[in-house]
């Protein structure tokens, strides 16, 4: 025999892997949109950042999130245009539809936009990336595989998963969710969405343009965190599609097997191949013994308005903080903390200004306060609610889109929120977002020229609303011009 020299306990034990020492300034725990916006920003700025990444760079929203549901709902677009079109004189056709090569169509636009998120990329940049999780082992020290790393500061951008309920009978069948759905490649005959939030009504209507049969059962009212006048617009034409879409029905158990999966409901039972939970998401904590680091969190990081934790050292951002669960959040908060981390300087995340969208057809979409929101705010009698609709909307008219309409909640002249169901509400929104970025008056929109013809015309004529009763029901100006009229040579 060769080689006996080492002790019995040696060969007992996997051989102790060397711990390598990292001193950096910043490190950031997660590849998503906030922490590649932050580890961007800051390299570029001049600072030395490691950057941890468990899984896939690039996160949830190019991965499993915006990307491939954008992705899949442009192929269901395309499949509804082809079924529309009589009124505009084009013969509607049967799309023949292949499910898996839309999904195929959905893996390469992931693979289009992977290299801006890549590791090449920020290596270039002069970013140290780490393909391994995190885990905090003391107040200053992150441990991730082989490596110990000691930061000045520490971004958590962690993200989330979706969160799957203790539903009964749940852990005994096979479903799919937002980290499954876009590999699936066989075409479900028949859908069952439970949870009508944006990813289960996304994906509900992309369904059923491809042609699968779809139910939504939602536990309370769907889309629930719109303002629900808006949010009709949208459930009535999903409806019109075909989606079967079941509210206040939240599920107490789920039986069945492979292809035959039975969701039960106090509002009935509902059968169908396939299943998709989208029912929320919850933070990724687990991987991050935060406890170590004296990092306080619920079901989500604990942070102020700086974003700060109860570690004075450590920021967190984007989902993992809690609030408001979008990209260009996640962004803007990578975006926000580059001022204290790179410079010392206090800076704060605002929410008043953040918009949103659902990408369902027609779009939904929001920032700031909705009707309700503002009237519990500010009262009913402070707030003022300018509308305009998209059949009075010449381009709307033309194009056969007039399904909708703009909602503008003001209060003393300021806008404080802005809703828009219908045609391409998710770009209208960006004008409504500048404006309560910058706190203008209602009149800086009205005095806006909007070229004709154009949906964004719409917001134009909702300020013009602010100026009726002023203007155009008022006395007093009837007067003054009647006075002015008569003296005017
Ligand atoms: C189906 C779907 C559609 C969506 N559509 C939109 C949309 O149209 N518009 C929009 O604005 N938002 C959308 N979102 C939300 C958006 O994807 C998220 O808000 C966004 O990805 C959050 O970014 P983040 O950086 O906080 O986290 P993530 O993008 O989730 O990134 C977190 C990263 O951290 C990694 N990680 C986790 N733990 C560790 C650890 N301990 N160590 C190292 N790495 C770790 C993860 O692997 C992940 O890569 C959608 C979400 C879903 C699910
Ligand atoms: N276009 C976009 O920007 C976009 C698209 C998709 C997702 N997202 C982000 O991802 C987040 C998560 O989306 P989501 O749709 O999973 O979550 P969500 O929390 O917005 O909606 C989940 C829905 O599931 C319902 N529900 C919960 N438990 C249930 C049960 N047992 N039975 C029936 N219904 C139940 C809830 O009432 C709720 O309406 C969103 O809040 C959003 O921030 C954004």
């Amino acid at each position: 025999m060769k080689d006996t020299a080492h002790t019995p306990n040696e060969t007992l034990r996997p051989q102790e892997p060397v711990m390598q020492e990292i001193k950096t300034d910043v490190l950031v725990i997660g590849a998503g949109s906030g922490g590649l916006s932050f580890a961007a920003g800051a390299s570029q700025m001049g600072a030395d950042v490691t950057l941890l990444e468990g899984h896939k760079m690039g996160g949830d929203c190019l991965n499993f999130g915006c990307v491939p549901s954008k992705a899949l709902i442009a192929a269901g677009k395309q499949a509804q245009a082809m079924r529309t079109g009589e009124t505009l004189g084009v013969t509607p056709v049967l799309p023949k539809v292949s499910y898996a090569e839309a999904k195929r169509h959905v893996h390469r636009v992931i693979e289009t936009i992977a290299p801006v998120d890549s590791q090449e990329r920020f290596e270039g940049l002069g970013v140290r990336v780490i393909r391994e999780y995190g885990r905090f082992v003391d107040k200053e020290t992150v441990e991730a595989g082989r490596y110990r790393i000691k930061a000045r500061r520490v971004v958590i951008a962690t993200g989330s998963s979706p969160f799957v309920p203790p539903i009964p009978g749940l852990d005994e069948v096979p479903f799919e969710t937002n980290e499954t759905l876009f590999d699936l490649m066989e075409k479900p005959d028949h859908l069952i969405v439970v949870g009508g939030g944006p990813i289960g009504m996304e994906m509900a209507q992309a369904h059923v343009r491809l042609g699968s049969r779809v139910t939504v059962i939602e536990g309370a009212k769907a889309l629930g965190k719109d303002d629900p006048e808006m949010a009709e617009v949208v459930l009535k034409r999903l409806r019109k599609e075909g989606v079967e879409i079941v509210e206040e029905a939240q599920v107490s158990r789920v039986s069945g097997k492979k292809g035959t999966i039975t969701v039960h409901t106090p509002k009935g039972d509902f059968t169908g191949d396939t299943l998709l939970m989208a029912v929320g998401r919850k933070a990724n904590i687990e991987r991050l013994n935060l406890d170590a680091a004296g990092i306080k969190h619920d079901r989500a990081i604990t942070v102020g308005a700086d974003l700060r934790t109860t570690n004075r050292r450590v920021y967190a951002i984007g989902d993992v903080a809690g609030g408001f669960q979008f990209t260009h959040v996640a962004g803007y908060h990578g975006a926000t903390v580059i001022r204290p981390i790179l410079f010392g300087l206090p800076a704060k995340a605002r929410t008043d200004h953040i918009p949103w969208a659902t990408y369902t057809d027609p779009e939904l979409a929001q920032v700031g306060l909705t009707e309700a929101q503002a009237v519990e705010r500010h009262g009913k009698h402070a707030v003022e609610v300018l509308r305009f609709p998209y059949h009075e909307n010449d381009r709307a008219i033309a194009e056969g889109k007039t399904d909708g309409l703009i909602k503008v909640m003001v209060v003393k002249g300021r806008p404080v929120g802005a809703s828009i169901a219908g045609e391409k509400a998710g770009e209208l929104i960006g004008l409504w977002a500048l404006v309560l970025a910058n706190k203008l008056k209602i009149g800086a929109v009205a005095a806006m020229v909007a070229p004709y013809p154009t949906l964004g015309e719409i917001s134009k004529r909702a300020a013009g609303q602010y100026y009726v009763p002023r203007l155009f029901q008022s006395d007093m100006v009837k007067k003054v011009v009647g006075l002015v009229q008569k003296y005017l040579p």
